[in-house]
């Protein structure tokens, strides 16, 4: 299907989320590794998908692609059950998978040209190495490429085909710092043209920088689903207030009027200063160590990690064997060699 005819009939659907998936099920031996989660990805959206290690992200994310079969619930990816999807549907994709398969032999400009050759409609190569910065890697072999090169190039090899939905998982792993921000550009830069995209990553920051919802899995369920901003409650928001006292011991409270208590703990060493016979330096009369931080997303997502992790001990029975001694035996590799589908 050329990209002029499959943006017809998203036109025609264009209310319909381009990711649905209701109460998807995998199952590895005696373990659900993803239980009956629900989301939904709207055209255009950039979706974070969060959790811990383990989480179940990635069996998700490769249902989704089609690579794995799911046992069961309803998934339909741009109006189509991934299990049945075939090329003119793939070719509507862009997959950066966590790692790069089979390492590639060529340059990274005939990489990029032989992956091109696949796609109705793809980005100019050229342009496309210099937005993932590897201008000056564009005639080097992929093989002598560094970690974090090698990285940029399956981004690059993951837009080319101008997807209408990109899978993100884990993308920025191994960049430096400047790479990241360059690679933000670039999805920010997709996603003002349309593109919608399903990120996976542990760097909260750049969930923060790039995605509008997320949804928040731990042990194989959704916790959390919502605009970032709305994640874990007006209560998780609530600003932070840390000083030390006299006595070098932290304090931390938190508050919705945090100018009000540094006021307070401002006269409470006034008063002290007044009591005691020595003059003291105005520093002395700036609380130590005062901060006022409003919770970052990393703060909020680490609480209700913390929460989720609570409330799954505590359902655990006491001396009955635990969720996790099983883990052992599920964690078993168990997979149809057929299963990943090709
Ligand atoms: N082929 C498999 N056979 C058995 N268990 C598996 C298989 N693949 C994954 N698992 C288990 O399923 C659970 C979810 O794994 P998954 O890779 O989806 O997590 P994740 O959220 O992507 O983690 P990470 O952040 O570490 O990439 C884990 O307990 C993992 O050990």
């Amino acid at each position: 299907m050329s990209r002029e005819s499959s943006a017809s009939t998203s036109t025609s659907r264009a209310a319909d989320p381009v990711v649905r998936v209701r109460g998807l099920t995998k199952r590895y031996a005696d373990r659900n590794a993803v239980d009956g989660i629900d989301f939904d990805i709207e055209r255009g959206e950039t979706f974070a998908l969060l959790g811990p290690n383990g989480a179940g992200k990635s069996t998700t994310i490769e249902i989704l692609e089609g690579y794995r079969r799911r046992t069961g619930g309803e998934v339909s990816v741009l109006g189509v059950d991934p299990s049945r999807g075939r090329l003119d549907w793939r070719s509507r994709l862009g997959i950066v998978l966590q790692s790069s398969g089979e390492p590639a032999t060529g340059t990274v400009r005939q990489e990029l040209r032989h992956r091109a050759s696949f796609y109705p409609n793809p980005r100019d190569v050229d342009q496309t190495i210099a937005a993932v910065g590897l201008d000056e890697k564009a005639d080097t072999r992929v093989g002598r490429l560094s970690g974090g090169q090698q990285r940029r190039l399956d981004v690059a090899l993951g837009v080319i085909g101008r997807p209408e939905l990109l899978f993100l998982d884990e993308p920025t792993t191994g960049f430096d710092p400047e790479a990241r921000r360059q690679f933000w550009r670039l999805i920010r830069e997709l996603s003002a043209e349309g593109t919608s995209i399903l990120l996976t990553t542990h760097y909260l920051d750049e969930a923060a920088q790039l995605a509008s919802r997320a949804g928040v899995i731990a042990g194989g369920r959704m916790r959390a689903l919502g605009p970032l901003d709305e994640l874990g409650g007006a209560a998780a928001r609530v600003p932070i207030v840390r000083w030390r006292d006299a006595a070098g011991t932290l304090h931390e409270q938190r508050t919705e009027r945090p100018a009000g208590l540094v006021a307070h703990l401002q006269s409470e060493l006034a008063r002290d200063a007044a009591a005691g016979s020595s003059a003291r330096a105005a520093t002395e009369l700036e609380p130590r160590g005062l901060e006022v931080v409003r919770p970052s997303l990393e703060d909020i997502y680490l609480q209700l990690i913390a929460e989720v992790e609570r409330e799954d001990a505590a359902a655990v029975s006491p001396g009955a064997p635990g969720e996790a001694d099983t883990g052992s035996d599920a964690d078993t590799d168990t997979t149809d060699p057929e299963e990943v589908l090709a």
